[in-house]
C-alpha cells in the first residue's frame, strides 16, 4: 500500500481510514408528508420568480393537490405578502407549522417569523442558509407539491438549498433581457453541477398585450426565449406577459384570484415528471 495522502478521491485503496463522500441532504421532519419538491430559480432578482412560484402553487391547488411554498428568499421574502398572509407562524416542540393561505396553500417564510414584517434580515450567509434548511427539517409539511422560492442568483443560500433539500427539479424564470445574458447560463450550470434536473424555462415579462387591438407587443424583441431554450437545451414551458392586473393582485395580497393559463405547460410538465 502506498503512503496515505488522506485524499480518498485520488486513492483506490480500501482501508479503515477511507471516507466516502457524504451527502449533505437533510431529512424532513418525521411528521412531514412531502411529495415532489421543485425549486423556482432565476439568474437575478426582480424577474418574477416569486410571481411564477405563486402562480404554480395556485394552479396546482386549483387542480386539487395539497401544495406548499417554502420561501427561501430570506432577505427579500415576498410570498406571504402576495398571498395576503400577515399572521405569525406557530411553533411546537422542535417544530414549526406552516401558515395556510385562504385557499389552503401552506406557506413558510422568514416574514412569518419576524415580529414586524418590515424588519430587515441582517444575518450573514451561513445563518440564512441554516434558516432555509430548518424550513425543510423543522416545518411539518403535508403536501403533494412543495415549491421552493429560491433566492436570486447562484450565491451561497442557493447552494445550501441545492445541497440540503432533495429537489426533484427546478424551473428557471427569466426576463427577455436576462435571456441574452450569461446569468441564465450560470443558473443552468449550477443545476447541472448539483445534478438537479431542469424541468424547463419560463419567460416572464415576455410581452404586453395592446389594450386596443389585443396584439402582443414584444418590448424587448421576439423569439429570444426559443433561442435561449435551444442554446441551453431546455424546454420552453411558458411565456407570461407583463400584466398590470397581475401586479395589482400581488400588491393587494390576492394572487389566488389570478386568471390566465400561461403556466399550464409548466404544471403539465410537473404532473408528468
Ligand atoms: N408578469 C408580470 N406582470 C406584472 N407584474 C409582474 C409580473 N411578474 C412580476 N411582476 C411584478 O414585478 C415585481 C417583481 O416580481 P417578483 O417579486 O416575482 O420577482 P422576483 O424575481 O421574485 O424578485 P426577487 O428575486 O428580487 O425577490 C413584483 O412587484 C411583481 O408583482
Amino acid at each position: 500500500m502506498s503512503e496515505c495522502t488522506h485524499n480518498c478521491s485520488t486513492c483506490g485503496e480500501s482501508c479503515a481510514e477511507r471516507q466516502e463522500p457524504q451527502s449533505l441532504l437533510k431529512q424532513p421532519h418525521a411528521q412531514s408528508r412531502i411529495g415532489k419538491v421543485y425549486g423556482v430559480v432565476s439568474g437575478k432578482g426582480g424577474v418574477g420568480k416569486s410571481m411564477v412560484t405563486s402562480q404554480l402553487a395556485v394552479t396546482m391547488r386549483r387542480k386539487g393537490f395539497r401544495v406548499g411554498i417554502l420561501d427561501a428568499d430570506v432577505t427579500g421574502p415576498s410570498i406571504p405578502k402576495v398571498f395576503g398572509v400577515h399572521e405569525r407562524a406557530r411553533g411546537g416542540d422542535n417544530c414549526l407549522y406552516p401558515v395556510e393561505s385562504s385557499t389552503g396553500i401552506q406557506l413558510m417564510s422568514v416574514n412569518l417569523l419576524l415580529e414586524h414584517e418590515t424588519d430587515p434580515v441582517l444575518w450573514r450567509g451561513p445563518v440564512i442558509g441554516s434558516v432555509v434548511t430548518q424550513f425543510w427539517t423543522d416545518v411539518i409539511w403535508d403536501v403533494d407539491y412543495l415549491f421552493v422560492d429560491m433566492p436570486p442568483g447562484t450565491g451561497d443560500v442557493s447552494l445550501s438549498v441545492f445541497q440540503s433539500i432533495p429537489l426533484d427539479g427546478i424551473v428557471i424564470v427569466a426576463s427577455p433581457q436576462e435571456l441574452v445574458s450569461m446569468v441564465v447560463e450560470k443558473a443552468v450550470r449550477m443545476a447541472e453541477m448539483m445534478e438537479v434536473p431542469i424541468v424547463g424555462l419560463v419567460e416572464n415579462m415576455s410581452y404586453v398585450t395592446c389594450p386596443d387591438c389585443g396584439k402582443p407587443i414584444y418590448l424587448f424583441g421576439e423569439g429570444k426565449s426559443e433561442l435561449a431554450a435551444a442554446r441551453h437545451n431546455l424546454s420552453l414551458l411558458g411565456r407570461m406577459p407583463i400584466d398590470p392586473a397581475l401586479a395589482a393582485l400581488a400588491d393587494a395580497g390576492k394572487i389566488e384570484e389570478f386568471s390566465g393559463n400561461w403556466l399550464d405547460g409548466v404544471t403539465t410538465a410537473l404532473e408528468s415528471n
